[in-house]
């Protein structure tokens, strides 16, 4: 049985990992819910008698899943019994794939388009429907009786006609957008009980990360799966209720006992309220925004760190990019924080990444990892996307297991292919791939070639295959749209190999990222920007003044040391009006430092 080291869980954390039935663990940021998580998956695998079992982990993020999964197999747990990956994942290698036959508009076969492709065709349709309807007034959610349109009310009847005439499109050309991912799963579990009754005398134990994000479908999916285990399948779901930002995507924080009636699952309630992450002061602050009674206490290395928290509403949005660089200097250059422990947040794409541009511009000697700067289609589901990871990236030992594990989904989507795959181990692959060179300085060009050039090796006609030829020219289509996007928003140096390259590096440089990105992770400076009401909160919100404190719970939350917030004067807001500072974070009473 896998055995931990004494002092890496308190314990709390001990008791809901050993707890041998179903547990929801609610917990305050940085208490270590994904840390528990990790050491709960390590456990149960360690503990499996059957070889058809499997532990199922949903993750909110294909990253969560990728440091989740090394960080099990650094602890010596062999990981081949374990699926790991998001909801969107689960339902397409779970449901969709092995049971498209039972669904009338699958069964004859379907591809999955990927965000980029969704966003073009509303694009598309909202030129076409007129009515001044924009890409994102589209946004909707699946629910288990029906959908959801998140745009104002006066306007939901033209998108509601915009969308029928989308789904029609989309099942005459048999596309499916990651939405429809979760209804057709869910029609599937609900229409072929069958399917749930298997699932759930294979999977020991489903345990679900940041429950809070979560929409009622993925609620009802998991729930009717767990209910056909009859008991067999337990359950172990952790979050944080204060920390749930994706209400207008349908997320939110089920109950135990909602999500007990709907799975048959009896749950034991266990919380975790030590932080780990932050000094005592940061800890102090983020509870300004805790919407729940729970009290937190920092009991981590930065517990007694002297933290500076500072609240800018005075700079005005000419000078923000030389005040951001002020605050990167102050605690890189003068504090000694590494650029990697730096994270810059924003509330929007375009205003980050306008920030990340300049930063980069004002910073030679810095490197940054910035918001949707991915050259490349990013569509985990594509063929080529899936290569890519490996010739993008160095044949290092640090990331040994991890082009391991990519060669693996590579091999496995060949065979789904249709390609005879029996001469090809996941080493053989890589061996190839560290092989290959070329010359060639732009990003996609690079890659076509290199594609050419390891089909070649291994001797498949990549045409051979209508699903590799379609993968293929999905491909290289979304990438050339993204890249010619990109350039269009500034960002010129794009198109290079470097930056393509640069997607799959460790994190060595300064963060950027929206709010919702920086979900989950951790830097011991923080320093985040645009927190103007109708931005912090979004102007869509019902409930603005829960969704400001959620948002800045979760931004606050994310800084071990230092913590720097702007609200920048004279953001302009259409024509005539200019944004203001976000009002709960205005009214919060704290005695703020100066930075020198
Ligand atoms: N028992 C422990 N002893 C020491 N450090 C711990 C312990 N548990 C967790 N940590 C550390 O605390 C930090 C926060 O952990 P983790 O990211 O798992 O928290 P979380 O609850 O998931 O946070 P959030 O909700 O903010 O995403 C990590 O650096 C983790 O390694």
């Amino acid at each position: 049985m896998f055995v931990w080291n004494a002092n890496a869980l308190n314990a709390d954390q001990v008791n809901a990992i050993e707890q041998p039935g179903s547990v929801f663990l609610t917990a305050c940021p940085g208490s270590g819910k994904t840390h528990t998580l990790t050491y709960k998956i390590a456990r149960e695998l360690s503990l499996l008698t059957s070889d058809k079992q499997r532990v199922v982990a949903i993750t909110y993020t294909h990253r969560a899943a990728d440091e989740i999964q090394e960080r099990i197999e650094q602890l010596g747990v062999d990981t081949g019994q374990l699926w790991i990956g998001t909801i969107h994942s689960f339902c397409l290698e779970w449901i969709l794939r092995p049971y498209a036959v039972y669904h009338p508009e699958l069964k004859h076969g379907f591809r999955v388009i990927n965000a980029h492709d969704t966003e073009r065709a509303h694009e598309l349709l909202c030129t076409q429907h007129g009515g001044g309807l924009r890409t994102f007034d589209c946004g909707h959610y699946f629910t288990s009786t029906g959908y959801v349109i998140s745009c104002p009310h006066w306007k939901q009847a033209s998108v509601d006609a915009l969308l029928q005439q989308y789904w029609a499109d989309l099942r005459s050309s048999r596309q499916v957008d990651f939405e429809m991912i979760l209804s057709y799963a869910y029609e599937l579990v609900r229409d072929v009980p069958s399917i749930s009754v298997l699932l759930g005398s294979i999977f020991a134990i489903v345990l679900v990360d940041e429950y809070q994000d979560t929409k009622e479908i993925q609620y009802a999916i998991l729930g009717a799966i767990l209910k056909a285990s009859m008991g067999k399948a337990r359950a172990f779901v952790v979050g944080d209720p204060n920390q749930a930002i994706y209400g207008s995507l349908g997320g939110y924080a089920i109950t135990p006992a909602e999500f007990s009636a709907l799975s048959g699952v009896s749950f034991t309630e266990m919380d975790l309220s030590v932080n780990y992450r932050s000094s005592d002061r940061i800890v102090s602050y983020f509870e300004n925004f805790n919407q729940l009674t729970s009290k937190i206490s920092a009991g981590g290395k930065y517990k007694n760190f002297a933290s500076a928290i500072s609240y800018d509403h005075s700079t005005h949005r000419d000078m923000l990019v030389a005040e951001v660089v002020r605050l990167i200097r102050h605690n890189i250059d003068t504090l000694g924080i590494p650029p990697s422990e730096v994270c810059i947040v924003g509330p929007q794409w375009l205003p980050l990444a306008a920030m990340t541009r300049q930063l980069v511009a004002a910073l030679p000697d810095y490197s940054f990892s910035g918001p949707g700067m991915v050259p490349f289609a990013r569509d985990i589901d594509n063929f080529w996307y899936k290569l890519a990871r490996i010739i993008l990236t160095e044949a290092s030992p640090q990331l040994y297991i991890r082009r391991s594990r990519w060669a693996g989904e590579v091999i496995a989507a060949l065979d789904l292919a249709g390609i005879n795959t029996t001469a090809i181990t996941r080493k053989s692959l890589l061996r190839v791939s560290n092989g290959i060179s070329s010359t060639e300085t732009d990003g996609l060009a690079y890659l076509l070639e290199c594609f050419d050039a390891l089909f070649s090796a291994l001797g498949i006609d990549r045409t051979s295959s209508p699903m590799l030829v379609e993968h293929y020219e999905a491909f290289v289509e979304g990438s050339q749209r993204r890249i010619d996007r990109l350039v269009a928003d500034g960002a010129t140096a794009i198109a290079d190999v470097s930056m393509f390259r640069k997607v799959f590096d460790e994190k060595t440089g300064i963060t950027v990222s929206t709010i919702h990105g920086v979900k989950g992770a951790e830097f011991e400076a923080v320093i985040a920007f645009g927190l103007l009401e109708g931005m912090v909160p979004h102007f869509n919100e019902d409930d603005k003044v829960a969704a400001a404190n959620r948002l800045l719970y979760v931004i606050c939350s994310r800084a071990k040391k230092n913590l720097h917030l702007i609200s920048e004067a004279g953001r302009r807001r259409g024509q005539h009006n200019v944004y203001h500072p976000t009002d709960i974070l205005l009214a919060c009473n704290f005695g703020y430092d100066q930075v020198p």
